[in-house]
């Protein structure tokens, strides 16, 4: 599989805070990862709980990790508008984010974020163009590589395919506010925080 370049940081500020961040970037780039490192890490940030059909994976809870849901329970979600945006990921299970536990996040004044793939960012941008949009960015196209190979969840043929996805989601970098280059989780998701108006623990 031939390199792809990978978009460079760019963090300088350019619209005002909105409360509600979306990140987003493409399969393995450690998007779990920062998000469950700044759960962890940074209590003043509100990290959304998606609901998923997929079957929950050994030490996920329900409710921490995702809500857990059957196929029937999703479509009743999805047919009652419940979601604020919903996606197929990986041609397999469906993920969305709720409406109503985002938006009462938001009226209590909390700082919200969405990680999700670029689809969902994408139903976002559409319903709240203020939000703010950062795309997640692996050092380079080999490190990505490397992590999706490392993670050793996927066969070989999904990691061929999630690697075909993967270059037109770096392909839509230019479409986000801000792009954080996910070298080390710590200052990856220092970097992030930063964005959202809150106190990183260090940047170095
Ligand atoms: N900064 C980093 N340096 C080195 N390895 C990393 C870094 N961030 C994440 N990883 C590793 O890369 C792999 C992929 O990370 P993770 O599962 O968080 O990606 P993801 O973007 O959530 O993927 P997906 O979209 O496929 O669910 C994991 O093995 C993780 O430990
Ligand atoms: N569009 C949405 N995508 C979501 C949501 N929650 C998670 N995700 C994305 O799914 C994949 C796979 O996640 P995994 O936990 O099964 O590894 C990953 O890219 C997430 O960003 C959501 O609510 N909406």
């Amino acid at each position: 599989m031939s390199a792809v370049d990978v978009p460079k940081e760019s963090v300088k500020r350019t619209k005002a805070l909105s409360g509600v961040t979306v990140l987003a970037g493409p399969t393995a780039v450690g998007k779990g990862t920062v998000s469950t490192f700044i759960r962890d890490n940074y209590p003043d940030v509100w990290l959304s709980v998606s609901a998923t059909t997929r079957q929950a994976r050994p030490g996920e809870q329900e409710g921490v990790h995702y809500f857990f849901k059957s196929a029937d329970e999703f479509d009743s979600l999805v047919a009652e508008g419940e979601f604020l945006e919903w996606a197929v990921v990986h041609g397999i299970n469906r993920y969305g984010t709720l409406r109503s536990t985002v938006n009462a996040a938001v009226a209590q004044g909390k700082s919200v974020l969405l990680e999700i793939d670029l689809q969902g960012a994408r139903q976002v941008k559409e319903a709240m163009p203020e939000a703010d949009f950062v795309f997640l960015a692996p050092p380079s196209w080999d490190e990505l590589v490397r992590r999706l190979v490392g993670r050793g969840t996927e066969s070989a043929e999904e990691q061929h395919r999630r690697l075909e996805t993967a270059k037109l989601e770096i392909a839509a970098a230019p479409e986000f506010d801000y792009i954080i280059v996910n070298d080390d989780v710590s200052r990856a998701a220092a970097a992030l925080v930063d964005l959202m108006g809150l106190t990183p623990h260090h940047i170095v």
